[in-house]
């Protein structure tokens, strides 16, 4: 018999191949080109210090004008060792002079457009030879100039790759056999499943790569267009990637790129032996985003949504309050976040219970319990329950607000156990005295607490 009642219960997974895996960062790149964002350098370089307090292994960035360059020489001043700041280039010996030029940066993204739609109508190149001899020339210039590069191979879910990637790729692999090879799902065509064939099977892309063509460093970035960025770059790491890319929140152009986060929670949480990632800035980083970027983080986003864990109906709370394991997926500190109740339509008894006796308890500062059937609260529900079947009321009822209906129903029917009561008789020396005396006592601190 298996008893799963806590987190530690839950048995881990491993990734098949046990291979080491790492996270490269977008956000300063392909999530600054999300329209409408504009990102200054001093925030590129706020970016750069939350991915170092996760433990992010490396970033890429333009170079092309005086704020990528700026934002470069800030995140290169910290003197960190991670991440790495690596740049990114178009397939051209000119863009590649200007990541050169750039003191400190010994890796590079090459950008190599390999569907036939980016060859001939984007870049207007005559043939799909021509766009190999452009990719190669430029990989042969990086490498002959000192840079460890990465072929991004751009469109690769939906191009022709047993006659025209996986060739290039053989090549590339001969030039320099240590590129890192990025399979590109710019639209989000991948399909993270087993027994999908070319274009779109990220599992048999991944393994091709790996088996039949010896790459050694295979990452993956993958778009949200069809909701499945997350899904594909787990099954890249499922089948043999070693690196997967992606921005924090998945900001990015159109629906976005894998979510950082969501990515961070499966290997930490999920992944066998995986602790190399500090997770609890990660909300804190959202709020940063959300206040410095412009980015509106829904309230049910994964991780950093202000819902994540955040409790309002009848039976998950009563269960929360509980043991949060029966609704909370893991603790809320592992992310920075903070658990709240919230009375509102669909609450019980419970919850409500729990909110009154809280309240009560900080305006009295004592510890009392209130029971589920005071006939306080029941009035407490009964108007709440009112304000709904108005239909006028569609929110949910504030902290204020229970502390005004605690008070209106507590302050003057104020609720003291019995053995309360004899304490603190006992403790005031009044052996005489009998409850309403008490009770007195209690309202009068009450109305100065109040008051
Ligand atoms: C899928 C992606 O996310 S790719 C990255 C997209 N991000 C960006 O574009 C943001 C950064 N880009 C820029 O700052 C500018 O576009 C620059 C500096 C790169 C180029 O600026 P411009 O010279 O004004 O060119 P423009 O933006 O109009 O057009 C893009 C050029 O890149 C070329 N290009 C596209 N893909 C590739 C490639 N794989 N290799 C080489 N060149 C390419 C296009 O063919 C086009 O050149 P052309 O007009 O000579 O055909
Ligand atoms: O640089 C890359 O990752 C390739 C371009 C891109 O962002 C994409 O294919 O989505």
């Amino acid at each position: 018999m298996k008893i799963y009642k806590d987190y530690e219960d839950l048995p881990k997974i491993k990734l098949p191949l046990g291979q080491e895996v790492s996270i490269s960062d977008s956000t300063i790149r392909d999530g600054a080109q999300m329209p409408g964002i504009v990102m200054k350098s001093q925030q590129k370089f706020q970016i750069y210090n939350y991915l170092h307090k996760i433990g992010i292994e490396k970033l890429e960035t333009f170079v092309y004008n005086d704020r990528d360059r700026k934002a470069i020489k800030l995140m290169m001043d910290q003197g960190y060792e991670f991440p790495e700041i690596t740049g990114w280039a178009r397939a051209n010996p000119a863009d590649i002079d200007m990541v050169l030029n750039i003191d400190g940066i010994e890796e590079t993204g090459i950008l190599m457009s390999v569907s036939d739609p980016h060859i001939f109508d984007k870049m207007g190149l005559p043939t799909r030879e021509a766009a190999e001899e452009k990719y190669l020339t430029a990989l042969q210039y990086a490498v002959d100039h000192g840079l460890r590069t990465r072929a991004h191979i751009e469109d690769m879910t939906r191009a022709d790759n047993y006659d025209f990637t996986y060739p290039l790729v053989k090549k590339i692999m001969d030039i320099d056999p240590d590129c890192t090879i990025r399979i590109c799902d710019t639209i989000g065509f991948g399909i993270p499943f087993v027994g999908v064939d070319e274009p779109f099977g990220m599992p048999s892309i991944v393994q091709y790569l790996k088996d039949e063509l010896n790459v050694k460093n295979i990452e993956t970035h993958c778009h949200d267009d069809f909701g499945l960025a997350v899904a594909n770059s787990i099954a890249g790491y499922w089948h043999g990637a070693n690196w997967s890319n992606v921005t924090f929140l998945g900001i990015g152009e159109r629906a976005g790129n894998a979510e950082m986060e969501k990515l961070l929670l499966f290997l930490a949480r999920r992944i066998e032996g995986f602790d190399k990632y500090n997770l609890e800035c990660l909300v804190e980083f959202a709020k940063f985003m959300e206040r410095e970027i412009g980015i509106r983080v829904p309230r049910n986003k994964s991780v950093v949504g202000n819902n994540v864990f955040a409790h309002e109906s009848g039976i998950h709370s009563a269960g929360v309050i509980k043991n949060p394991f029966t609704y909370e997926p893991y603790p809320p500190e592992i992310v920075g976040g903070k658990r709240i109740f919230l009375i509102g339509d669909s609450s019980g008894i419970e919850v409500l219970r729990y909110k009154v006796q809280e309240t009560l308890n900080e305006l009295m500062d004592v510890e009392i319990e209130i029971g589920k059937d005071d006939k306080r609260l029941r009035a407490i529900q009964a108007e709440i329950q009112k304000l709904y079947n108005d239909e006028k009321r569609v929110s949910c009822i504030s902290d204020e607000e229970v502390m005004a209906y605690v008070k209106k129903y507590f302050m003057f029917n104020p609720m003291v156990s019995k053995d309360m009561h004899r304490k603190e008789d006992e403790e005031n020396g009044d052996e005489d005295s009998d409850s309403n005396d008490t009770l007195g006592n209690t309202k009068a601190r009450m109305h100065d607490l109040v008051d």
